[in-house]
């Protein structure tokens, strides 16, 4: 069998997935209309002409607008049923979906609406799919920590639906350290410590988002390259990093594909997942990510067993599921010797 359908078919987790950047332009013209919401682009191909980023800012633009078309849970609905439907066509079978509250709560939409409509999803693609889920509550570092607190405590209503909290958004000139009281907090409900680090911003992001958010993953973290003993920290702690190849690629983090750092992190013995970031954005769901970085890297049948299950091993899942899926690759992968 070839690597295309190996990768295509063995079952994964993906775990750094932000739901609005799941917003596909159809979905989103759909949405605009229903809600009498003018978008300011004529047309689907109107719009995606204009997903061309030369930074992570110039992305969030557009972002956070087309995220402006959600109004009603039924639209949070749809925009999450949406991704499970991929997850399922991309055999994800365990997904951790970040959400930005305040995306929404600033434009006057209600918590409450935002995590019914999430959640009323995870419900039906459990049963639909058999897809698992879990939340990443994520803090939008742009704005203050006096804002993150005001989310943290809309969010306590609700805390039984959450597993964790993160930090995204615009990264230089807003360090991990800006959220420490926030994030001490945090930990005190029993939300879990994630936050983007290194994407854009250097290796010192990272070392306050170990050091002091004590995050237990790192989205991206790619920039712990230019520090070897930041590399040697992150191993010491076995603190693994949620990578995004296709984000890196449009986002101009690398050049092209080839010169992408995951296989010398995975060289250096860190514990390196693969995952979309932002599907609808970026020109792909996890297997393209998977695909387009195979191709480039020339990574081994070994090379893709290693990085699906460090996705599963790295997750907030509960040991006895990890387990179970852990042998469902094992089986995938012995079916296929
Ligand atoms: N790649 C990314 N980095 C920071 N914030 C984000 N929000 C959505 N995608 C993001
Ligand atoms: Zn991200």
């Amino acid at each position: 069998m070839t690597i295309e359908k190996f990768i295509k078919e063995i079952p994964k987790a993906e775990l750094h997935l932000h739901i609005e950047g799941s917003f596909q332009p159809e979905l989103m013209f759909e949405i605009a209309k229903r809600n009498n919401i003018k978008i300011p682009y004529s047309s689907v191909e109107e719009l995606k002409k204009a997903y061309k980023f030369s930074c992570l800012q110039d992305f969030l633009d557009i972002y956070y607008t087309g995220a402006g078309v959600l109004i009603t849970e039924l639209d949070f609905y749809d925009l999450t049923m949406a991704y499970f439907k991929a997850c399922k066509e991309d055999h994800v079978i365990f997904t951790e979906i970040m959400f930005d509250p305040q995306t929404h709560t600033k434009r006057g939409i209600s918590f409450e609406t935002v995590i019914n409509g999430i959640q009323k999803a995870r419900e039906d693609a459990k049963e639909k799919y058999g897809i698992d889920s879990l939340l990443i509550m994520s803090y939008l570092r742009h704005l203050s920590e006096e804002d993150a607190f005001e989310t943290l405590q809309e969010s306590l209503p609700f805390k039984h639906l959450i597993k964790s909290v993160g930090l995204d958004s615009s990264e230089k000139g807003n360090p991990p350290s800006k959220f420490k009281n926030v994030y001490e907090a945090s930990v005190k409900e029993g939300y879990v410590p994630v936050a983007h680090a290194g994407e854009e911003g250097n290796a010192d992001y990272i070392w306050e988002a170990i050091d002091i958010l004590k995050v237990k993953r790192i989205d991206h973290g790619n920039n712990c390259l230019q520090d070897e003993d930041l590399v040697k920290e992150i191993n010491a702690r076995n603190l693994a990093l949620t990578v995004c190849p296709l984000s890196n690629l449009e986002l101009r983090n690398v050049d092209i594909l080839s010169n992408h750092p995951l296989k010398k992190l995975m060289n250096k013995g860190v514990k390196v997942t693969v995952n979309s970031d932002d599907p609808a954005y970026f020109g792909g769901y996890i297997n393209e990510n998977f695909l387009q970085i195979q191709k480039a890297l020339n990574l081994t049948k070994e090379d893709i067993v290693e990085l699906v299950k460090n996705s599963f091993q790295y997750s907030f899942a509960e040991d006895d599921k990890k387990a179970e899926y852990l042998k469902k690759v094992d089986d995938f992968v012995l079916s296929f010797e």
